[in-house]
């Protein structure tokens, strides 16, 4: 099968060591022979990606962490070719959202024996996205996430400063006014910290703020809460740390294929860590958009066998029993 492997030698911890030799090793013991390709900071994978589906490519297989997954996800968009997933980052929230393990020869496995799904991506104005989308306080407090992510690979003390420059931030953060459209139909106004718009159910630092999200169901789970304090937001994002949610009465989550959002005065707005600049925004799913190899529910149960550590999401219900497994 033709078969091109992108490796993102950074992703993950900074203590990690570069495996690609072992996952290339790996990929062979199991008859998968990969064209090998590695990520640059000028190259982040999309464009092998959309290069090796042009060519022919039946699988692109992407070991990084989720921001390569992502630009691979991109190239691969409408395509006839499959992404299979090798997590190696930092939070494998994507891999985690699909069921994917993080353990090596458990990944491998999938892509053996797996099966092979159309999920969705979304689309926030322009940009097209896998996770989510944040808009206000989120937005606002990313780059000190970024910094305290780099700092904490390189530098602890720059990391020490970028984590209380995002306190200040937060502290400082107003709710604003904002016009909420679900499908075209007006909600009325809210009074917001931050709204997000969820493809995955996990996202950032292993939030599972939309526990009940399926990246397979056409629609994108809306979460936030009207006239929140900052403690209520607070409470709301150590819950979603733990996979819970804030049981809160103007807690609210809505599924929809098109959100448009407006505020005032304008709010930051993220997709995927990525800043988009400002609202108004409009959010919308592309249904159907990826072929990405998931495990099938009996590999999942012999996963689970296998007591690894990782925590599964229940989508197993939802994924594809009825399509053939990829050949290698
Ligand atoms: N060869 C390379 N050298 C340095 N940086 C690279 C290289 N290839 C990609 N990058 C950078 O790696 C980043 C993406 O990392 P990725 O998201 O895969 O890992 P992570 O941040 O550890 O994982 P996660 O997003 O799951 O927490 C991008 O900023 C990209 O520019």
């Amino acid at each position: 099968m033709n078969t091109r492997l992108i490796i993102n030698p950074t992703s993950g911890p900074a203590d990690k060591p570069d495996l690609s030799t072992e996952i290339v090793e790996a990929l062979q013991n199991q008859g998968i022979e990969a064209e090998l390709c590695t990520t640059s900071p000028d190259e982040d994978g999309e464009r092998l990606a959309a290069e090796a589906a042009k060519a022919g490519a039946e699988l692109v297989i992407v070991a990084g962490g989720d921001g390569t997954i992502e630009a691979v996800a991109r190239g691969l968009m409408h395509t006839q070719t499959v992404l299979g997933i090798i997590p190696m980052g930092t939070r494998n929230n994507i891999a985690a959202s699909l069921n994917i393990p993080n353990d090596l020869s458990q990944a491998i496995q999938t892509l053996v024996e797996g099966t092979r799904g159309r999920f969705d991506m979304g689309k926030a104005n322009n940009h097209y996205f896998v996770e989510v989308v944040g808009v206000g306080l989120e937005a606002t407090l990313f780059p000190w996430g970024d910094e305290v992510k780099e700092g904490i690979k390189k530098n602890y003390w720059a990391a020490f400063k970028s984590f209380f420059s995002g306190i200040q931030a937060f502290l400082q953060f107003k709710q604003h006014r904002l016009v909420l459209r679900l499908d075209g139909k007006r909600m009325r106004r809210l009074r917001i910290l931050q709204v997000n718009i969820c493809n995955s159910p996990r996202y950032g630092v292993q939030f599972t703020l939309a526990p009940d999200a399926k990246m397979n169901d056409g629609k994108l789970d809306v979460v936030y809460i009207d006239n929140p304090s900052k403690w209520d937001h607070l409470c709301h994002f150590f819950k979603a740390m733990r996979g819970e949610r804030l049981p809160h009465e103007r807690l609210n989550v809505h599924r929809a294929a098109k959100i448009d959002i407006k505020s005032y005065p304008p709010l930051e707005v993220h997709a995927d860590g990525q800043y988009l600049g400002v609202t108004p925004i409009t959010v919308e799913v592309i249904p159907d958009a990826l072929l990405i190899c998931v495990p099938t529910p009996e590999l999942l149960l012999k996963f689970a066998d296998a007591n690894n550590s990782y925590g599964l999401t229940e989508q197993a219900d939802s994924i594809f029993t009825d399509l053939p497994s990829i050949s290698v």
